[in-house]
Formats: C-alpha cells, structure tokens, sequence
C-alpha cells in the first residue's frame, strides 16, 4: 500500500513535467546566463554531490565541535580537488558554492582577498596576493567591533604610528573595541584585514585598513599581544554554526608600515599622512562588492525554497476527494498559487536584477581603473538597496515556503529551518538592511533638491528627470505607475524635510516614510531589469513567454502588496488596482501547469537542495520516512535517561495508583 502511495507521487511530477509548455533545457539558459554557465554549474554541482566527504544530510545533528571540524575537512578536501583537477576560478568558485557549508574560505576569497586587491598599492598586492591564492594564509576581513558595526566612523581600535621604529601599533583602548562578529576569525584565520583609526603626529585621520598577522604559521597560536576566540553559538541546528565568528583584542601590537593598505592614502617613512586623489569612499569599496555578490546569493537561496516548496506542493495532497477518488495536490489551491508563485516570480526576478548589478559593478570599477568616479554613488545606490530589498525578501519567502510545506516543512530533513537560519543574517550583515535603505534614501533626497537646480539625474535615477510628466500623469502603463509612485514618495518626504527647522533633524522625523520611498525605488528598479530582460532575444521554445508572465506576475504582485503606496501617490485608481489583481489570478492560472518545469530550469541536484520534500524524484514519503530513523535519538528503541528520569516516575504513579 504505502510503496504504492509512493509510486503515484513519482508519476505525479513526471506528468507534471509532460505538461510543462516550454523547453526547460532552453530556460536553464536563460536562467544561468548560458550554454557554458549551465554546464560548467552543472558539472562542478555533480562533482561535490558524488563525493562522500561533502555529504551534508547528518550536518543538524552535529555538536558544534564536530561541525566545525566538519567544516574543515570539506574546505581542505574541496581545496585538494580543486589543486588536482586544475580547476579555473570560476569552477571553484561553483565548487564551493555547492559545498554549501559556511566556513572560513567564504571570508577568505569573498573579503580577505578583495579588500587587498581594492585597497591595496600593487607592491602589497605582489606580496601578499600569491600567498592568500595558495592558502599559506586564511585572511578574514575585521571590521565589526562589539561597540560598532552600522557606524564604521565610530570604530575605536587604534593604529598609531610609531616614528621610531616605522612601525604602526595596533591596540584595543576598550572592551567596546574588540572585534565581533568577523567570520573565520575564532579559530581558522592566520591574518586579518583589521579596520582601525589612523593615528600619526598625534592626529586622528579615521578608519584605514591594515593587513595583521594573528596567529603563528608554525603551530598556529594567537601572537603575543594578540586575544581571540569565537564569539559562540548561533541561531539554529547546523546552519551558520560551521562558521567561527570571532572576537579579537590588541594589547599594543606591532606590524611594519607597510602593512597599512596604502593605495588610498599613505603614511610617509617621517610619519606624514598623505591623501590619494580617490574619493575616501572607496575605503567601503569590498563592501560594495560583496554587497552585489549577495544579490545574486538571493536568488540563489530564494530559488531553492521555492524549488523545494513547488515540487513537494504537487506531490502534496489534501482533501478535495469525494467517494475514494482523488484528492487535490496542494499546488492546486488558489491560495497556494497565490502565495508561491510570487515567490517563484521574485526568484527569477532577482536573478535577473543580480546580473545586471553584476556588470554595473563591473563597468563602475573599470572607470574608477581610469580615476572616473562618477558612477560611485550610483553603485553604492544600487548595492545597498538592492541587497537590502533582495535579502528582506528573500528571508521572509524562505519563512514563507516552510509554511506552505505544512508540517513536514518544520522538519530538518526538509531543508528549510537550515535553509532560513544560514539566510536570514544577510538582512543583517554587510550592512544592515534598514541602514542600507537609508543610505538610498539620502541620495534620492539629494537627487530630488537638484531637481530644481536643472541636474539632470543619470543611471536608475534618471526617470526622476521627468518630474513634471510623473507628478501630474494618470498612469497607464505599468511601469509609469511604479516611476510615479516612487518619484512622488520621495518628493513627498522632501517636502516634509524641507518644512523642518533643519534638514538633519527633518531626514530623522521622516526616516519610516523614506525607508519606504527607498524600497519604491529598489523596487522599480528590479521591475524595469525583468522588463529588459525579457525585452531581450531569448532563445528556446515557450521560454520568453514564460518569463514574460513571471515578469507581470512579480510587478502586480508588488503592485497588489504596496496599493496602499500607489493609491495614496495617486500613481492608480482604485479601479486600477482592483484590475490588477484580477489580472493577476489570470496569471497564476498561467504558471500553474509549468510550476514545476521553471523550477526543475534551477537545475539543482539533491544534494545542493537537501530536502526531502523537494527531491527530484518526487519520492518524498519513503524518504522522510527513512530519514527520521537516522535521527540519533532513534539509535535505541529505549531512551537514554529511561531509567533515571521516567522509569521512577512510571513506577511511582504505578504505587500511587495502588494506593
Ligand atoms: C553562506 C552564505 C553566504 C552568502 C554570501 C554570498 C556571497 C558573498 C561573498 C562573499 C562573502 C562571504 C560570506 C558572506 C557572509 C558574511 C559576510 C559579512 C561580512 C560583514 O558583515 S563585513 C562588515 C560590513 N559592515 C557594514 O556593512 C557596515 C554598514 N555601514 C556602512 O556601510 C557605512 O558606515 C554607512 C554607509 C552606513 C555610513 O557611513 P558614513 O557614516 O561613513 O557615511 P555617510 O552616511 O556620512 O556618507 C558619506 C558619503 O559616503 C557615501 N557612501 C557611503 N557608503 C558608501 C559606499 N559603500 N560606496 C560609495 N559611497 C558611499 C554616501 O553616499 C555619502 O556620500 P555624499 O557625501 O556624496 O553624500
Ligand atoms: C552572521 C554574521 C556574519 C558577520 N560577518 C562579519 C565579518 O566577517 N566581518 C565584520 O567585520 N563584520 C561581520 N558581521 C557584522 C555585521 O556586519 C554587523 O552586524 C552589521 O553591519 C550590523 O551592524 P550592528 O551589528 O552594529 O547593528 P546595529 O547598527 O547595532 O543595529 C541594531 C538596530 O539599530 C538599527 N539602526 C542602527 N543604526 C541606525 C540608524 N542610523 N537609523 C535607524 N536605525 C538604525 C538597525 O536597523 C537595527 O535594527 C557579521 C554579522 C553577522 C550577523
């Protein structure tokens, strides 16, 4: 009976497959960028999910100890594989993107290495580049401090330069200085990128970053002067806790000048502090990198919860049977459409918006090569908003997806308490997600006042130029209405500042309406990306009219969830937005047959998507069956602690029965 069972569900998603009115091969094109991107992902996802070392299914029931020698052992055996087959950067890269576990090489190659590569001069790249590429150091970029981390400028460590002997020192004045949080610190990292406050000829030039030994490359003890260790536990089973995020003191430490990263600015043999022609800004310049890597871990994280949570929605039934027949596969329910397939829509979208941030960071930094520093405040615009609405989003549709797997989706072995535990911090860290908007919302705030001035905005601000059109238009088309309503959110918050008595105080009063006239802005940009996107020559058969519905069906449901924005600006009618949702139902009807073939174009492995409610196979009830006598718990019949704690109990209620 239950092998049966088993049997139906498998059929199930073959049909839904046959019923899928698209070319899937053709979408993992579109989906991964090209031919070579699909083969090279696909190649290096087959490679870590054969290899018994990276096994991650028994990575919940771990002590936090064995995972952190877990951890370990992966990076070094994935470290050999990739020496041994001569893997390029981008197939390592993958590789350990599919080793999925974090751990301090994602610190190493993701901060440790740019922030040299960004802010140091070439001597210091020469130096120490070549060492960081053969792992004869683990960097880690420390820059949080206990005291500190939204607000870099207030950092407190300290590296005075010493004349004397040419050296800085570095040292940890207050407890509130101590470095928290830098991951691969507590026990991997043998160097740091340490951010501390410049100090020569008795002046302080603010925050700089230099490169600090830590620990001994002989035995691999923390250096004299130098205290650290991890900072402790983390939310949720498994998940982040493979990576050490530590904590790190100075007592007066001592590294030669030239460890200072100098290509921003320098501190002269006699002590003198010398300003590059660079704006100061770029000192923030690995953050902004990461930032728009993270963008693109979005829809990376998004993709597998909605992956997961559309394959087991079809294998998933309930009610809906009358007289024996067949019950209804949950994927059928309106409101499961309704609350899954935006979150399929929002996967694509931020995979699209993630590779054009892709190449704006690419072009901006190609300037800056050539000292053009005019797209820098549009990069850090589009970063920080960007990874904030894509991370918020994302954490919240990964909450989302575990809801609509119903109980099952509680379970580790479906993936997803992992899944969200390693995910929800990026709405934390590489900046918080409402210091980020914020950020967005100063710049819309300066683009609005020289509006008046006649600058003409430039990049994802430009339609603010057509002030005069968006203020009055009644909007027709889709995009318009989102232009208006971002445009006239921020033309209303820079109405209010200006009625303040002075700017800074009015920007503090109006923080909760700017954050929302940021993400109207974000928002409008991810819109106006999809739009291009499909606006584009996509090959294969069914796959741009697939994306074209993905596309409409993100804007009106962002449209639908934000009314409230678009009816207040006067960007829609009421009628409008009642049209709109109409249009959207219309639209789930559209997904619905190819749900499980655009999330089967994703292409991942079991192993990457470690869930067994979303295997490809869709055999889903033997393996959760399975799997739950894997649980340490289930090793004996009889619990340990049996006869300690429940044993005299039973005995005792057994007495007192009797009496
Ligand atoms: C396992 C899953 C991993 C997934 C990740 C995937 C991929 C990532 C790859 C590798 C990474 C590996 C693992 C990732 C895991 C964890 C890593 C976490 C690492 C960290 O977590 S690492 C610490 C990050 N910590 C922050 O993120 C602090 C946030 N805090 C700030 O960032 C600033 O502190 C700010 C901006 C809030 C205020 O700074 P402030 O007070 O100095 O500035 P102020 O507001 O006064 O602005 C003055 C002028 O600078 C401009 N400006 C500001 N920032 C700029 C920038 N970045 N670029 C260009 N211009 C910029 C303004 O626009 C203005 O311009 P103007 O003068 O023209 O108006
Ligand atoms: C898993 C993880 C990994 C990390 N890895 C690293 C690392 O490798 N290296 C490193 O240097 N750091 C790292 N960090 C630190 C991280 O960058 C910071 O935690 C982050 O920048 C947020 O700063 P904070 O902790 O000071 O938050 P806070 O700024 O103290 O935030 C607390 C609250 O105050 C609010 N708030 C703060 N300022 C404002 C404001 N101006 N206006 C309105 N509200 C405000 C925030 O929105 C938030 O709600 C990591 C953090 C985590 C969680």
């Amino acid at each position: 009976m239950a092998v049966d069972h088993a049997a139906a569900e498998v059929d199930h998603l073959a049909a839904e497959r046959a019923a899928a009115r698209f070319d899937v091969e053709a979408m993992k094109i579109a989906w991964a960028g090209s031919r070579h991107a699909v083969d090279v992902a696909d190649r290096m996802a087959r490679l870590v999910a054969s290899d018994p070392v990276f096994r991650k299914d028994n990575r919940t029931m771990l002590s936090r100890k064995d995972l952190f020698k877990d951890t370990l052992r992966k990076a070094a055996h994935a470290w050999k594989r990739i020496v041994e087959l001569r893997l390029t950067e981008e197939e390592a890269s993958l590789l350990r993107q599919y080793v999925d576990q974090p751990g301090y090489v994602d610190l190493h190659w993701g901060m440790f290495v740019p922030a040299i590569k960004g802010q140091g001069t070439e001597e210091q790249q020469k130096k120490w580049l070549p060492l960081a590429y053969k792992f004869q150091i683990i960097g880690c970029y420390a820059q949080t401090e206990l005291g500190h981390g939204s607000n870099v400028q207030g950092l407190e460590t300290t590296a005075t330069f010493d004349p004397m002997t040419d050296e800085f020192v570095i040292h940890s004045p207050t407890l509130t200085s101590s470095k928290w949080w830098p991951g691969g610190l507590g026990k991997a990292s043998t160097h740091a990128v340490v951010y501390a406050r410049l100090i020569t000829e008795g002046k302080d030039y603010g925050i700089h970053g230099f490169i600090v030994q830590l620990r001994s490359l002989e035995d691999h003890s923390p250096l004299p002067g130098v205290t650290l260790g991890d900072i402790g536990g983390k939310f949720g089973s498994g998940a982040y806790n493979s990576m050490d995020n530590g904590v790190l003191r100075f007592d007066h430490v001592r590294i030669p000048r030239d460890q200072m990263l100098m290509r921003l600015s320098q501190v002269t043999r006699e002590g003198k502090y010398v300003q590059s022609d660079v704006p100061k800004q770029l000192l923030y310049g690995t953050m902004v990198y990461v930032r728009q890597s993270i963008v693109a871990d979005a829809s990376k994280a998004l993709s597998r919860a909605v992956c997961i949570a559309v394959r087991y929605s079809a294998i998933r039934k309930q009610f809906g049977s009358q007289d024996g027949g067949p019950e209804t596969q949950v994927l059928n329910y309106r409101t499961q459409q309704s609350r899954l397939f935006p979150l399929l829509a929002s996967a694509y979208a931020f995979r699209f918006v993630g590779d054009w941030l892709n190449w704006l960071y690419t072009d901006v930094t190609q300037k800056l090569e050539v000292k053009d520093y005019s797209t820098l405040q549009e990069a850090h615009a589009c970063t920080a908003g960007l990874k904030a609405v894509t991370t918020s989003a994302t954490a919240d549709a990964i909450e989302e997806c575990r809801k609509l797997c119903g109980g099952h989706g509680y379970l580790n072995s479906s993936g997803l308490p992992e899944l969200f535990a390693v995910y929800v911090p990026a709405c934390t860290y590489e900046g918080d997600n409402v210091v980020l908007l914020l950020q967005v919302a100063r710049i819309l705030m300066k683009t609005v006042s020289q509006l008046t001035s006649g600058k003409q905005p430039v990049g994802t601000m430009a339609y603010m130029g057509k002030v005069q059109h968006l203020m009055q238009s009644k909007c027709a088309v889709k995009t318009e209405a989102f232009e208006a309503r971002a445009l006239r959110m921020a033309v209303n918050c820079a109405q209010n500042i200006g009625q303040a008595s002075n700017q800074e105080e009015g920007f503090y009063e109006r923080s909760p309406d700017l954050l929302e006239a940021a993400v109207a802005h974000i928002q409008l940009i991810i819109v106006t990306k999809f739009i291009e996107k499909v606006h584009q020559d996509i090959p294969g058969h069914g796959v741009k009219e697939q994306l074209q519905n993905l596309c409409n069906v993100y804007a009106l449901y962002t449209l639908h969830k934000h009314l409230g924005d678009f009816l207040a600006t006067g960007s829609l009618t009421p009628k409008q937005g009642a049209l709109a949702n109409e249009q959207l139902g219309k639209l789930y009807a559209q997904v619905r047959p190819n749900a499980v073939a655009l999330v089967d174009a994703f292409n991942y492995t079991d192993h990457y998507l470690g869930s067994v409610l979303g295997r490809y196979d869709g055999n889903v009830y033997p393996a959760l069956y399975e799997e739950a006598w894997k649980d340490p718990l289930n090793e004996t019949v009889v619990p340990e602690g049996y006869h300690e704690y429940l044993r005299p109990l039973l005995k005792q209620q057994l007495k007192l029965s009797r009496l």
